[in-house]
């Protein structure tokens, strides 16, 4: 690789629930390439703010907060769990992916000051090496150039449900009546938002999920990485 060619990034945009992570994790094990859960990052920046107590109103003090946290990713131990996230030196890992925090991460990641230190910061990563890179705009806006870029899409129940069985299978208690309407609460969110909404890049695969295992979703994603075609 010449010195002016970035490494490579595929990206794996959708909603919430989709299996994002899941496929992500996987793909990039198989590969070789780096996991970038870009949600994580948008959920440690919202513990952040709240933590501080700053008024996500003042632009300012959000610009002068995030200037300097220090948000890092450390690789999931396996390919099931979520990558751990250490806030300014502290594993937040549990504290950032209740429902909760998610509906949180979301409203605070439509603010200007949020999305632009985030997007910064994982765009360095695309410089230091191979990426599969996931989240709702890594293929419209922080990787437009992206060597592959996927859209994962399935309904919202059948998100909702997914999402339930992955928290009971964690032992928590489980509302799936209360857990759709924040899935649908949360796309709204984020598919509306100004700056960089969760769209499909024009040039993003459609994967329809719905009646797709796992697996399906995988060797969908391998095959067209793997025959060196692009997917739009
Ligand atoms: N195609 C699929 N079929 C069935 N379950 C899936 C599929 N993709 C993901 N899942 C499951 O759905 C849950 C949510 O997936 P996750 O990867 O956390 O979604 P996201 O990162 O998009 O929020 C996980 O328990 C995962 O195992
Ligand atoms: N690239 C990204 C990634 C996440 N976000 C925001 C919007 C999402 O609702 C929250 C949480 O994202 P995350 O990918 O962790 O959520 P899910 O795993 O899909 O439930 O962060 C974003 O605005 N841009």
């Amino acid at each position: 690789m010449s010195e002016t060619t970035p490494p490579p990034v595929i990206t794996i945009d959708g909603p919430a629930g989709v299996g994002k992570s899941t496929i992500s994790r996987k793909v990039a094990a198989r590969l070789g390439f780096t996991y970038l859960d870009t949600g994580a990052m948008y959920r440690a920046a919202a513990l952040f703010i709240d933590r501080l107590g700053i008024d996500s109103e003042d632009e300012t003090a959000l610009q002068h907060a995030l200037a300097t946290v220090s948000i890092e990713l450390l690789p999931a131990p396996d390919e099931f769990s979520d990558v751990e996230v250490v806030l300014n030196g502290e594993k937040v890992g549990a504290l950032i992916r209740s429902p909760a925090m998610s509906m949180r991460a979301s409203q605070l990641s439509a603010l200007p000051a949020v999305r632009s230190r985030l997007t910064a910061l994982q765009q360095e990563w695309g410089k230091r090496g191979a990426l599969v890179a996931e989240g709702r705009d890594t293929g419209t806006v922080v990787f437009p150039r992206a060597s592959y870029k996927f859209y994962l899409d399935a309904s919202p129940e059948i998100r909702a449900r997914r999402r339930a069985l992955q928290l009971h299978a964690k032992g928590e208690e489980v509302d799936e009546k209360k857990l759709l309407e924040m899935t649908i609460a949360r796309d709204r969110q984020d598919m509306e938002r100004p700056i960089a909404p969760l769209v499909r890049a024009t040039d993003a695969l459609l994967i329809d999920t719905s009646d797709k295992t796992i697996d399906d979703v995988l060797l969908v994603i391998l095959r067209v990485v793997e025959s060196g075609l692009q997917p739009g």
